[in-house]
């Protein structure tokens, strides 16, 4: 949802913070209703610890995924991704925490129950970084190693299936080695989805091929996956790959599954400036809370609410910290237009060529900095002035004092009254 922010203030009135309470008890009763009837996850984890002797690697991670949702584990090396995707697929122990997929409890470790499917058990397939490909068996072979148990006419037909998925069909005798990497990780990708997976794994299934192909395969093996309906989880530390294939993203820090949401989400509605500095680019400037609205050298930041109350008039939301209070308020590239008719300016101190844009750095009046994505064709040099606009719709505030993050999406009655109407 689009949360537009207009400048001019209002304040709540009595009446309308009435309307807002019953807008609110309806939308409760609503989403109790909602709750109730939504159909169940495909694949959950709950609470999930994972160690090594004394240290703890996944600590309390916990994520869903609807049937053929593809999910992602974003974060830097080390922070746990690939011990979270072993312990999914039953290769590494859970010390604590629920697996179920498709209905059925793959492991469950607490105080009075402790079992575990075996791997084999799971219905799983994996994709992993180096193939792990038969060098010694052709392309076809490969992809019919794990269909022993079909008959010999279902597993061809299913082979010539893969094979042209994978837009691989003229390559089924050839060797390995005698595929490109890109054809290669087709051929692992059309051997793994071949037995039909319950749940497919992909443990960084592009770092080895180069930065260009990397983003086409990714979204190749998206359109794979949704074709053929495949719930899927991948890791990977590059954001733009992470994009590019998932619907559901979860930054890992340190063990810990910081934010699980859409690349949208995570972009515009970080839960941390942790999240909010992984992932894109932007700048923190600060702000001043005041009456309804935040003080900031870009200007006053006022939130509307898509609502209007009873005499037709637009509702202001307000924000949830006292009048004086500093905070952060995150702003993208993309929030700050480049204008020459805005009497608003700031002075080029860095740029970055990226081809069809510029990446500007921006010094503000007071000294402090933004970036701004601008279309190549408007060539500024370091030193000069230029006009911005500040579009700011996702804006996103941070708490000073804990950095705490308070998103839109936390306390924005706008998302919960459109909801209810
Ligand atoms: N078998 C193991 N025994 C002991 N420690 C391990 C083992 N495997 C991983 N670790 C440690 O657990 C931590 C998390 O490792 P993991 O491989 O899950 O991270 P990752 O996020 O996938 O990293 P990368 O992107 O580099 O693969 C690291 O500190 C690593 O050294």
């Amino acid at each position: 949802m689009q949360k537009n922010l207009i400048k001019a203030s209002a304040d709540l009135t009595e009446q309308s913070k009435h309307t807002l309470a019953r807008h609110k008890a309806q939308h409760d009763t609503h989403q109790q209703a909602l709750s109730a009837t939504e159909e169940k996850p495909y694949l959950k984890v709950k609470d999930l610890v994972v160690g090594y002797d004394d240290i703890t690697v996944v600590d309390g991670l916990s994520l869903t995924l609807k049937q053929g949702e593809i999910g992602c584990f974003l974060g830097y090396s080390g922070c746990g991704k690939t011990t979270a995707l072993r312990a999914i697929a039953g290769l590494e122990p859970t010390r604590q925490g629920m697996i179920s997929l498709n209905g059925q409890r793959l492991t469950e470790q607490t105080s009075r129950t402790s079992f575990a499917v075996a791997p084999a058990k799971r219905g799983m397939g994996m994709v992993f970084q180096d193939y792990a490909l038969f060098g010694h068996l052709t392309v076809a072979k490969n992809i019919a190693f794990g269909l022993n148990n079909w008959s010999k006419s279902d597993k061809q037909a299913r082979v010539a299936e893969m094979l042209r998925l994978v837009e691989l069909s003229e390559h089924a005798n050839k060797r390995p080695a005698e595929l490109s990497g890109g054809q290669q990780q087709r051929v692992a990708l059309a051997r793994a989805l071949a037995p039909k997976p319950k749940l497919l794994l992909l443990d960084e299934p592009f770092s080895n091929l180069d930065v260009v192909l990397r983003e086409s395969l990714a979204m190749s093996v998206r359109d794979i996956l949704k074709r053929t309906n495949t719930t899927a989880i991948l890791v990977t530390h590059d954001q733009n790959e992470a994009f590019a294939i998932a619907d559901k993203v979860g930054v890992m820090h340190e063990g810990k599954l910081v934010q699980w949401a859409t690349p949208s989400d995570l972009y515009h509605e970080p839960v941390s400036p942790f999240v909010a500095e992984f992932v894109g680019e932007g700048a923190m400037i600060d702000g001043i809370i005041q009456e309804g609205h935040v003080e900031t050298a870009l200007g006053d930041i006022y939130r509307r609410m898509e609502v209007c109350d009873e005499l037709g008039r637009p509702q202001y939301c307000e924000y949830d910290y006292p009048n004086g209070t500093p905070i952060k308020v995150l702003v993208r590239p993309d929030d700050i237009i480049h204008d020459d008719d805005s009497s608003q300016t700031a002075l080029v101190v860095g740029r970055v060529f990226r081809g069809a844009n510029y990446l500007y750095r921006l010094q503000l009046a007071d000294g402090q900095t933004v970036l701004s994505l601008v279309p190549s064709h408007h060539n500024h040099e370091v030193g000069s002035h230029i006009g911005i606009l500040p579009i700011l719709e996702h804006v996103v505030v941070f708490d000073e004092k804990d950095i705490n993050a308070t998103t839109w999406s936390e306390y924005d009655r706008a998302d919960m009254v459109t909801e209810v109407q």
